[in-house]
């Protein structure tokens, strides 16, 4: 039996399991349970943490080398462990148990919409101390957030869980600056995904910046989106901020704080240690003024977290339901977001399906790009102008899937067509690629790593099931556990996440991102292709080019498609055409209301042998891909249309006498219009066949002249050799 002395005192522990008595269940997270606990040789309340082996990535040295450095960690604001032992598959990790829980659990239980600003002031300086602390021994935490600042009943409060954090002084193969990529997505910094750019301990501060708008606000920004969508939104947007109208309770020095943690140029961050100087935390009361009063009303721990799990249950259960019962029951819902993301789940499903990798995160950065707030730059932030609850009501209210058509003839034809009354309708952008792919070209490498990285999530080494010998701090055995989680603190987050991977499912197989992540440093070749579109407001932020590639708006969907190319590839004569009379009657109707349309002829329906080219396409990957270009040709064909009637008959007839005597076009009723037209074409098609045919002939006229040309040449040369030697011989003569 070995014995562990606790950091400062003398308290020891043993690491036989039997000394430990677990009571209820205070906590879950990623890869463990948290229990209240007695230490029967004492009788002492304390934490276990029960991680799952299983789900532990890491292997069991890098937990060891960890472990040692963490033990070395004794600061009265970060949670360190007595011990920790292997029983069963589980590690247990023994620690104090903090009472209150975390300040996670504190708002979803009483405080939806976040603390009070004296509250905040002083969770956020204990936890900058211990990061003053953390960094000046060289670690980054890397998972600072409001689920890993614990709380006790005399409002002391500490920094847990060190799963993912990382000794930067380390030596061997670890770097200075870390190259893996591990954290919570929402709180994770811009640079934590750049690939292989590293970062350092100015990551903490980005984190430390947005728990701070997560203890203002109740939630973290974007906390209400699928991890993938965060790390896009995190890498385009604007820094989320607290807004200077709407965060009007927030003091002045608050929000000038969070400015200067949320700057994405990590250079320009504070230290920790700097930023513990900023008058923000000169002004912080001790904790157990103003925090120990948020909790003096409230059943104890296990209640409050046996409650939320009900109620995450339940929420659970209602996303189950059927979307009709769904919609009806969770309005209040609706209005947070939560089923925004879902209203166009069918649409994104129906893309996922079609689309190659690449295409799934265009969505996203669509939806991004719509969402982003009118903040547009760092230095609005550091007016802390915040754009967070901008984007979330922007996509609340925003069911834009967009439609990318690179028809250009079809661009004008349609400007102008919005309807933004028709919700779930479906907008077709055009789009310039060449505008948008070139100056975000190193942002597209960057969101396609990122995005590989998500959905590609590390392997584990060697696993041993040996018991630790040493004191172990609970986050050492937490590094690489992050990929499959099954149970989080944040389900809503989950749920929603689990949505969105539903639409992904097709395209490939990734588990449920909610919550940190533990991603592989290197990125796949796999990248991405598409457009980013600049960080801007949702339509109003279409500068007046997008406006004019502006094909038609129906609703809140922006609908892209980066098919085309495909489509490019499919003989023309798989398309069936529209009659003249039927584009007439068409021109102003949605796409929408035709390109998902069941009744549309499906491949099969086409003529075969056309299909059968393709026959290596599924027909949901084909059909879309008809349809698009079913309705590129009809848009020409209107547009073509519109042109010639524009036209004064004056002008055709002159036109026609100046080119061939073509009938003038007739200015027809409604009704006989189309049939003209086609007359006009047959015209014009028997006007090109003479043209070709008297281009054959004049090109044979010209290959025989060029080869009686050829024969002269050669005549001339015969007689010019002829008198040559004639003239050689007489000269020799
Ligand atoms: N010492 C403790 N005393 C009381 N509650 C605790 C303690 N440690 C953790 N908890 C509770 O358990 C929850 C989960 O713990 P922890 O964050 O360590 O697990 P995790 O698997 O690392 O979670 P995640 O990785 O999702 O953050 C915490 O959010 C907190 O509410």
């Amino acid at each position: 039996m070995t014995l562990w002395r606790m950091g400062g005192t003398q308290k020891s522990y043993t690491t036989n399991p039997n000394d430990y008595k677990l009571l209820e269940e205070v906590g879950y997270g990623a890869s463990a349970t948290v229990y209240r606990a007695i230490y029967l040789p004492t009788n002492d309340v304390i934490a276990v943490k029960s991680l799952d082996l299983d789900r532990i990535n890491s292997n069991l040295d890098d937990i060891r080398r960890e472990a040692q450095t963490m033990s070395l960690i004794d600061h009265p604001n970060v949670i360190r462990a007595f011990c920790s032992f292997v029983v069963k598959q589980n590690l247990w990790v023994v620690m104090p148990f903090m009472a209150e829980g975390s300040c996670l659990h504190l708002m979803k239980t009483a405080y939806p919409d976040g603390f009070e600003e004296s509250a905040i002031s002083s969770i956020l300086k204990e936890t900058l101390k211990a990061l003053v602390y953390l960094h000046h021994h060289g670690h980054i935490h890397r998972d600072v957030k409001a689920g890993n600042i614990l709380l006790d009943t005399n409002g002391v409060i500490k920094l847990g869980d060190f799963g993912v954090s990382a000794c930067m002084f380390d030596r061997g193969d670890r770097q200075r600056s870390r190259n893996t990529f591990v954290g919570t997505p929402c709180w994770m910094a811009p640079e934590v995904l750049q690939p292989g750019s590293g970062y350092d301990f100015k990551a903490d501060i980005w984190s430390f910046g947005i728990t701070a708008l997560e203890l203002a606000h109740g939630h973290a920004p974007f906390s209400k989106y699928p991890p993938m969508k965060v790390l896009l939104m995190t890498i385009q947007n604007a820094p989320p901020g607290l807004d200077y109208d709407r965060d009007k309770r927030f003091s002045k020095s608050f929000k000038e704080m969070v400015a200067m943690c949320l700057v994405k140029d990590q250079t320009k961050r504070p230290t920790a240690e700097k930023l513990l100087k900023h008058s923000f935390f000169k002004q912080a009361k001790a904790p157990e003024l103003s925090v120990k009063k948020l909790f003096g009303d409230l059943p104890p721990l296990w209640h409050r977290v046996k409650a939320l799990q009900l109620k995450d249950a339940a929420q659970l259960a209602l996303k189950k339901m059927p979307s009709a019962e769904q919609e009806a029951i969770s309005h209040s819902e609706y209005q947070r977001g939560v089923s925004a993301w879902n209203f166009d789940l069918e649409e994104l499903k129906f893309r996922a399906s079609l689309v190659q990798d690449d295409d799934e995160i265009q969505d996203i950065r669509d939806l991004d790009v719509n969402s982003t707030s009118s903040a547009n730059n760092e230095a609005s932030n550091s007016k802390a102008a915040t754009i967070e609850k901008n984007s979330t009501s922007e996509i609340e209210s925003s069911d834009e899937v967009v439609v990318p058509s690179e028809s250009v003839s079809n661009k004008e034809s349609n400007v102008g067509e919005i309807d933004n009354n028709n919700k779930g309708s479906i907008v077709v952008e055009e789009k310039s690629r060449k505008e948008t792919e070139q100056p975000q070209a190193d942002k597209e490498a960057v969101v396609a790593q990122a995005k590989n990285r998500i959905l590609t999530t590390t392997g584990g080494g060697g696993r041993n099931r040996q018991t630790q010998s040493g004191p172990l701090v609970a986050a050492a055995v937490l590094n690489h556990s992050k990929s499959d989680r099954t149970r989080t603190l944040e389900r809503s987050e989950t749920e929603t996440s689990q949505a969105v991977d539903k639409v992904h499912h097709q395209v490939r197989r990734a588990p449920s991102f909610s919550g940190p992540l533990n991603l592989p440093n290197r990125a796949s070749g796999n990248s991405l292709s598409a457009p980013i579109k600049p960080s801007g407001g949702y339509r109003d932020s279409l500068d007046d080019k997008s406006k004019a590639n502006l094909v038609q708006i129906k609703g809140r969907f922006s609908v892209t498609s980066e098919d085309l190319d495909l489509v490019k590839d499919i003989p023309l004569c798989t398309v069936p055409r529209r009659s003249p009379q039927d584009t007439l009657l068409r021109k102003s109707a949605s796409v929408g209301e035709w390109i998902f349309d069941s009744k549309q002829p499906t491949p099969r329906e086409m003529n075969s042998s056309s299909v059968s080219v393709h026959n290596n396409l599924p027909a949901s990957v084909l059909m879309p891909h008809l349809q698009n270009l079913f309705q590129q040709t009809s848009l020409q064909q209107d547009l073509i249309l519109n042109l010639l009637n524009s036209l004064q008959p004056a002008e055709v007839a002159a036109e026609a006498s100046q080119n061939g005597k073509l009938p003038p076009l007739p200015r027809s009723s409604e009704n006989n219009g189309a049939v003209e037209i086609s007359d006009r074409e047959r015209l014009l098609l028997t006007k090109v066949s003479e043209l070709q045919s008297r281009l054959t002939v004049l090109t044979e006229e010209l290959t025989a002249e060029k080869s009686k040309y050829v024969q002269l040449q050669q005549r001339v040369d015969a007689i010019t050799n002829r008198e040559d030697s004639q003239k050689g011989e007489a000269d020799a003569s």
